[in-house]
Order: structure tokens, then sequence, then C-alpha cells
């Protein structure tokens, strides 16, 4: 595909400019301007401020009541006998709902309400689609922010800014950003010779979207189902069992906001049953996936086994894993590196797959960089999210703290490495690991390699002189590609390590820690084991969901077949 400008008049005469994808297409003018938008601002939730006392009376609502969390099929809530806990991870034993896990049967009832839904929902049109996701977003902006950020903090662990960043301001932006760019998508439209009237009808896929989520961004739950859905395709949308709570909420919004009955049908279930149940139908039209490498592996294998069975070719997109790296060059500012390693590895205990979690930093500022970072770490208060004060929550489950606590116990006991701050885990009351950094003098060292997905930061200090062989190191040294921060002054320096580092990550910081990507500012994916790059957050990710019909109108058609040459 080819980047150029196109430049037409408008049908008020005025002048249109924009870029497209496709070479010789041109924007056309009469389609309706969505509301400006622009990234939805970030409550600071500063101790004593109205924000922070509205917020803790949501959360203390939320936490003294039982929510009920059916699947929806069709706007119908629809339970099973398998019935699950919502806990908080940060207090196991206080139980905040009880979700109901869907077998094959219901699982294909969803997939079926989708497929059914399509015809209305499709034929709406657009600008009426995407008025639903608007009005969501502003409902988030209003009065659900706090209902979403107490799910997100009670349910998922998060501090209130984490969970603002999140649940309220990254997935309002996506619902907004979204619809911006999808009035961009419908405005493009090929050139037409004389007599002829040339159409791009975007049209939605045919059947039905799969949306598989995380636990670990409210955002990405609501916008995995939602992109596609806004362009007219019908989804079934399977959370994350520990993300359940916000899920929840998310489908309150929706149906507020006017989404009709089996747009997006939520479904709580076991992934491998769901997997089993919706993967092999005929109907599949894609799937929409963020979580770990394996799991997305198996799916795409899963595909493949059954591609002689589908009507069409499934889209397939995915965002998985990361080990993302902080470089730092001996021209770096050391507290600037320190800073971005004790941000960039430990908000939301690093469970972010942006996350840094090993880095690579010159021997001549690592007794800077060190004395920062352990007195940072040192700094951190750790407990339940109700307290404000705590910078470190709880990971979100056993398991997740079990495997965290393995890697750091594969740490105390080896040879080639050190833990020089953190290192202690206790899962009496809540899953809490503290905040550790490794340092290893193998490069090749396990927590150099592995993700870990939890607050665990392994660091490599090499010679100064050996620059060049810890780039190469850096990019071969992990089979992910998705996140990575270099740090460094000299300009020359910059501009070759960005080069130097061109495939081993996706979304790419200089000078900054490598998580925190802004909807419409720097689109989210990574290239390798980190997934399809298909880029949440622009016009990227929507042309995914989209099957365009051209349409060639001749208006007087010839009536001899002779070429003029032929007499
Ligand atoms: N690249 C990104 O944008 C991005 C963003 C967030 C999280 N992540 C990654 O997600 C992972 C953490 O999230 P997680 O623990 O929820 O991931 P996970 O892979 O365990 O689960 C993700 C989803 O897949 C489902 N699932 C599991 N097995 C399945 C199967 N056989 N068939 C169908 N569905 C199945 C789960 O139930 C869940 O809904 C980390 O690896 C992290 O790096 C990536
Ligand atoms: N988009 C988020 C990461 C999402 C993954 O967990 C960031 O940029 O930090």
């Amino acid at each position: 595909m080819t980047m150029s400008t196109a430049v037409v008049l408008t049908t008020s005469g005025g002048v249109f400019l924009s870029e497209t994808l496709f070479g010789d297409i041109m924007i056309s003018a009469n389609i309706p301007q969505t509301p400006a938008v622009s990234n939805e601002p970030i409550n600071e939730y500063r101790p004593g401020s109205d924000e922070t006392i509205a917020l803790q009376k949501a959360m203390d609502e939320m936490a003294n009541q039982h929510t009920d969390i059916p699947n929806i099929i069709n706007g119908k809530a629809v339970k099973t006998d398998n019935k699950a806990e919502v806990t908080m991870p940060h207090n196991h034993q206080h139980v905040l709902g009880t979700y109901y896990k869907a077998d094959k049967a219901i699982l294909n009832l969803a997939a079926d309400a989708a497929v059914k839904a399509q015809g209305d929902w499709e034929r709406l049109p657009w600008q009426s689609r995407a008025a639903v996701f608007l009005k969501a977003a502003d409902l988030l902006a209003g009065p659900y922010r706090n209902i979403i950020n107490a799910a997100t903090m009670h349910g998922q662990s998060k501090n209130a800014f984490q969970a603002e960043i999140d649940s309220a301001c990254e997935l309002i932006d996506f619902l907004r950003f979204n619809a911006e760019f999808y009035e961009g998508i419908m405005a493009e439209q090929p050139e037409s010779s004389p007599g002829v009237w040339n159409q791009l009808d975007w049209r939605p896929l045919e059947g039905f979207i799969l949306a598989i989520t995380p636990f670990n961004f409210t955002a990405i739950a609501g916008n995995l189902p939602a992109a596609p859905a806004m362009l007219g395709n019908t989804v079934v949308w399977k959370p994350s069992g520990t993300q359940m709570l916000s899920a929840h909420v998310i489908m309150q919004v929706f149906k507020e906001a006017g989404l009709p009955d089996g747009v997006i049908n939520m479904v709580a279930a076991d992934g491998p049953v769901a997997g089993e149940a919706l993967l092999t139908r005929p109907d599949l039209a894609g799937v929409h996936f963020t979580g770990s490498t394996g799991t997305f592996r198996h799916i795409y294998k899963e595909i493949g086994n059954n591609i002689n069975n589908y009507r069409s070719y499934p889209r397939i997109v995915g965002e998985t894993g990361g080990k993302d790296f902080i470089f730092a060059h001996s021209s770096a500012n050391p507290v600037a590196v320190a800073t971005a390693l004790s941000r960039g590895a430990f908000e939301f205990q690093g469970q972010k797959c942006s996350a840094a979690s090993r880095a690579y930093l010159p021997e001549s500022l690592w007794s800077d960089i060190k004395t920062q970072l352990v007195k940072d770490v040192e700094s951190f208060n750790m407990g339940s999210t109700r307290d404000f004060g705590n910078f470190i929550n709880a990971v979100i489950d056993e398991p997740a703290f079990d495997k965290i606590k393995s890697y750091i116990d594969h740490a105390k006991q080896a040879d080639d490495a050190e833990i020089i701050v953190g290192g202690g885990c206790d899962k009496s009351t809540g899953y809490f690991i503290e905040p550790t950094v490794i340092v290893t003098k193998d490069p090749g060292f396990k927590t150099m390699e592995e993700e870990i997905f939890g607050p665990v930061l392994t660091i490599y200090v090499y010679q100064d002189d050996d620059f060049e062989e810890t780039l190469t190191l850096c990019d071969e040294g992990s089979m992910y590609a998705l996140t990575g921060g270099i740090f460094a002054r000299d300009r020359y320096v910059i501009n070759h390590m960005a080069d130097r580092l061109r495939h081993a990550a996706g979304n790419f910081y200089i000078n900054d820690k490598p998580t925190g990507a802004v909807v419409g500012q720097q689109p989210f994916g990574g290239g390798r084991a980190s997934g399809t790059n298909d880029k949440a957050g622009s016009a990227l990710n929507l042309y995914r969901w989209l099957s365009p019909r051209t349409i060639k109108e001749t208006f007087v058609p010839p009536t001899d077949y002779r070429y003029p040459f032929l007499g």
C-alpha cells in the first residue's frame, strides 16, 4: 500500500485535504463529521479532593454489595449452574460478585444471536452506529466514571490513577477516536472516469467476530468487541474470568447507550471451552484477541486446522506478550533512567504487556542508577486499592502469584543473579509480591528472556565498550518485540540505537518509559511473538474488520461489442 495525499473540492466548495492508505483513492466530501475529539483529561485523585471522595464512595458501595453478573445473550440475562466468584486480589476473602460460566450450547446461542442481529445492525447508517459508542464514551466520562473505576480497582487491583488512565480515559478514547477513524475510512472513495461512478461500500465481515480479552486492561476488554461492532459487525465477547466485574459495567454502559440486543453478546467461559465451541463454527468471521502468546498461538493453530470449514477466511488479530526493554547509553541521564525503570516496571504490579522487564545499563552509570532505583522502590507503599497512598497493589490471582514467585525463587537460588531490592511474597490476605529487582551477569538469564507478567525487573550491566554487542543482545535476546525505551543524550547515538533496534519493538520510546501509550498518539502493538501489530487505537485496526465491496456503475452502457478500430 502506498501513502498519498488527496485533494478534492468539497460540495460546499472548500478543499478537503487528507492522507489515504490507497494511492488513487480520493476523499469524498459529503460525509457527516463526528464531533471533534481529543484525549479524555485524567483526574488526579489528590487526597481530600471532591473526585477522590466521590470515587471512594462508589468503591464502598460496590464493596458492600454482591454483584450478579449474568451472561448477556441477545440482550437477555443467561445464568447457569456453573458459578464462579469475583474476589478482590488484594483481599481474596472479599467476594464481590458471582458470574455464570457458559457451556458449549450457551456459547453457540451467543454466536447464533450475533449472526441473527447482523442484518439490521449493519444496515443502520454508519453514523448511527458510531453515535451509540460516542454516547457510551460520554456515559463513561460522566455518570459511570466512578463505577467503572471502582470495579477495576476492586476486581483487578488497580490503584486510582492506574484505573483512571485505563478504564475511564483509555476506553473513552478508544470509543471516540474509533468514530473519527471510521469517518475517515467512510470518506475514502475511488476516482471515477467520465460516464462511470465508482464507490467503495465499506461492509463489515460476514459472520460473527469473536473478541477474547485479557484481565489486565478494562479499556482493551471494552475496545475489542466495540471496535468491530461500530463498523457493523456483531460480536461474541468472552472476557477473562478475572475481569468480569468491570466487563459487567461495560455491558451496562453499552445497553444504556442504546446498543441493540444481539450486537455484542457477553459470555463467561473457561478459555478452552469457548475456543472449542466457537473457533470451529463456519460463520466465524474474525478473532479479535489480546492475551498471552501461548493462547494466541493455540487459537491461530485451531483456525488453521479448521480452514476448510469456514465460509470466509477469518481475520485474526492478536496482540500478545512482551519482554520489554530499557536500554541506556552512557550519555543518558541516570535519574531519568531510574525513574523510567521504577514506573515502567512496577506500575500496576508489572502486569502490563508493555512493562519494562529487562534493562541493559552501562557500567559507567550503574552506581547512580542503582542508588536512585533502590531508593524509589523502597519508598513504594503496597496494599489495598482503597488506600490511595498505595502505589503497589496485588497481582491478579493465585496462579499468577505462584508463577511470579517461582521466578523470584529461581533468582534467589541462582549463582549468576542477585536480588538488590524486593523479593518478598505473601498471599495470606491478598496476592502481594514486592517489586523486585534482579541483577544478573548472564544476559541470557531466564528472567531476561521470559515474560513474567509481574513486578520483576532484571538488569544486565554492560561494559561501556560493549555497547554494540549489547544492542545485539537486546535485539535477539527475546522472542518478543512489543515495546522498548532507549535513553541517551547524544543525537547520533539515539538514531543509531533506533536503527539497530528497529524490529525489536512495535512501540519504541526515546528517553521515556516503554509503557503508557495513548490512543490517537501512539497506536499500540508489536511484532515477532508479540502479535499481528494491527495497532489498536488507529484506523489500521478498523480496516481489519471491514471487507469493502467495489461498486462500478456505468451510466450509458455500450451497446456494440466492436472496438473502434474494428470499424
Ligand atoms: N500486546 C498487547 O496489547 C497486550 C495487552 C494486554 C495484555 N497482553 C498480554 O496478555 C497476557 C495477560 O493476560 P491474560 O493472563 O488474561 O492472558 P491469557 O492468554 O491467559 O487469557 C486471555 C484470554 O484468552 C482466553 N483463553 C485462554 N485459553 C483459551 C483458549 N484455549 N481458547 C480461547 N480463549 C482462551 C482467556 O480466558 C482470556 O479471556 C500477557 O501475556 C500480556 O502480555 C498483551
Ligand atoms: N497500552 C498499554 C499496555 C497494554 C498492555 O497491557 C501501555 O502502553 O502501557
